[in-house]
């Protein structure tokens, strides 16, 4: 069974002419655990508005978004802002860190969520990841003191902090230069491999693309395989190491009605309460200070996906 499947999903948005715009007409895709694949398209083809679906930040006009097998649909808005932050990592193009924070602090954002022992974990949890991005040197510095491909890898350090099952990369090389950007994406390509996360890369750079097992293009609205794509590496590798830190759905299902109880019980005391008082709110269209800041987590009260 594929981890992340795509059925037959179409977006369509109205124009500011008042037209029905078709962003995307019939898109298929499975994602198998611990595989790269990239999507390539010419700008406006839809890639960002198909890796927002992905990653639970909008919803399809029709067709179906199924994690683990089970349609996402139906998710209650707190089950799906649950489920993006506990099996998604985000990876964007402007790094979105938090510019008064410290390295350590922005990595240790998502941890403001986890509703195990990581929230209490999560300075260290946080030092730890910022160590396998190769910035132990680097803990207590703000994003403004960083250059532009040390603020990406702490982007890539927060994305992986809670060992998400795929990391979502949206042009993670288009703000960097062309030597940087090779780095990161080796480092992003290393990092998901190790730590057993699938990764999906959107970007127009076709050599980037090529660095994945599997490349597909979007083309008028349909994801179209890519002949350009498996160059380096054409077998997919499921992770090894941290794989069992990772979460299936059934865990999280287990994991809702804990807290639910913990939340009846002691609605003052539960991390996540806290942690969305502290934290950005996400709009409608899912662009959102939490989103900006590389965490996606909102509350109940906050408002539809779009
Ligand atoms: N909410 C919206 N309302 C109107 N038009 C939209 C909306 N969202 C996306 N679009 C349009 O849909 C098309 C696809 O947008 P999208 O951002 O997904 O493309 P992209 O492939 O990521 O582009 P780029 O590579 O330039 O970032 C664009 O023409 C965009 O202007």
């Amino acid at each position: 069974m594929a981890f992340i499947e795509l059925r037959d999903i179409s977006k369509s948005v109205r124009a500011a002419d008042d037209s029905e715009l078709h962003i995307l007409r019939g898109v298929n895709l499975r994602i198998e655990e611990g595989e790269h694949l990239s999507i390539v398209g010419r700008s406006g083809s839809g890639k960002s508005t198909l890796l927002n679906i992905l990653g639970l930040l909008d919803a399809p006009t029709s067709g179906e978004l199924l994690f683990d097998g089970k349609p996402t649909a139906a998710l209650r808005l707190r089950a799906r802002d649950r489920m993006r932050g506990a099996q998604i990592g985000f990876v964007f193009q402007q790094f979105n860190l938090l510019e008064g924070r410290t390295a350590t602090e922005n990595v240790a954002m998502p941890l403001l969520y986890a509703r195990d022992r990581s929230f209490w974990r999560r300075d260290a949890l946080a030092r730890e990841a910022l160590t396998d991005v190769g910035l132990d040197h680097r803990l207590d510095s703000l994003p403004t003191r960083l250059s532009g491909g040390e603020q990406q890898r702490v982007a890539i350090a927060r994305a992986i902090v809670r060992r998400p099952r795929v990391i979502l990369a949206d042009e993670p090389t288009g703000a960097l230069d062309v030597e940087t950007g090779a780095r990161v994406m080796t480092l992003l390509a290393d990092i998901s491999k190790e730590t057993g996360a699938a990764l999906v890369t959107i970007t127009h750079d076709e050599s980037v693309a090529a660095r994945a097992d599997r490349m597909l293009r979007l083309d008028a609205g349909v994801l179209v395989p890519s002949s350009a794509g498996g160059g380096t590496d054409a077998v997919a590798h499921p992770g090894t190491g941290l794989h069992s830190d990772r979460r299936t759905t059934t865990d999280l299902e287990l994991d809702l009605d804990l807290d639910l109880e913990l939340e009846l019980d002691a609605p003052s005391t539960a991390p996540s309460l806290r942690a969305e008082t502290e934290t950005g709110t996400r709009s409608a269209a899912g662009t959102t200070a939490g989103a900006r800041a590389g965490t996606t987590e909102a509350t109940p009260a906050e408002g539809a996906s779009a």
